[in-house]
């Protein structure tokens, strides 16, 4: 053995044993925000489409989440699910919350001024003309399915006249999982 190997191994030596090295397969402030939006859509009464999101400031700090849901005081069960109905009254549109607004609406800070958005579905223009006066300056969405809509048009029309980003989250996992065993399994047995 050199001089040099000796030194090398003389360091090795001195290292502490059984040092943890950090878990890797944590996820990612992007993920994170994209998942508490579809968490919160879990909340969602709407038969056909359960809408979340996540509202989050410059510090990766979380305001406001929502979903799609009822005004307060419409009951769930009396106001309807439907959605081809004869009259516009008897179908959901005309009085569901979107989840943006709920989410904005839902704030817990001050005011939602240069925050982002991560929503499960590209915003209406109704929730855009929300989004823009709520002072939000970013728009992160995870499907584009009603791009061909007039609403989604107005909608981007809108967001670029103002020049609020929006894009597109690709997952890098198509699932996350919550199991409630993760973190002591026999507080599942009864
Ligand atoms: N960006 C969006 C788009 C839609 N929603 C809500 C509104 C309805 O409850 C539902 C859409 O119903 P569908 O026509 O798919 O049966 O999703 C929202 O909250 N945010
Ligand atoms: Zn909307």
């Amino acid at each position: 053995m050199d001089l040099a190997e000796k030194a090398a191994a003389m360091s090795l030596e001195s290292k502490p044993k059984n040092v943890q090295t950090k878990r890797e397969d944590y996820i990612d402030w992007k993920e994170y925000f994209m998942a508490t939006a579809f968490l919160a859509a879990k909340r969602s009464k709407d038969p056909s489409s359960q809408v979340g999101a996540c509202v989050v400031n410059k510090d990766n700090k979380i305001v406001g989440t929502g979903y799609n849901g009822m005004p307060i005081g419409c009951s769930d069960e009396e106001f309807p699910w439907g959605k081809y109905t004869e009259s516009p009254l008897d179908s959901k549109y005309l009085y569901v919350c979107h989840a943006e607004m709920n989410a904005i609406l839902n704030k817990n800070a001050a005011d939602v001024k240069d925050c982002t958005i991560y929503v499960g579905l590209f915003p209406c223009n109704e929730c855009a003309k929300i989004i823009i006066q709520s002072g939000i300056k970013e728009v992160v969405y995870l499907s584009d399915k009603h791009a061909h809509k007039p609403e989604t048009i107005a909608s981007k029309r809108m967001f670029d006249a103002v020049g609020i980003k929006y894009w597109q989250y690709k997952p890098k996992n198509q699932r996350i999982v919550i199991d409630f065993s993760d973190i002591d399994w026999n507080a599942m047995s009864p």
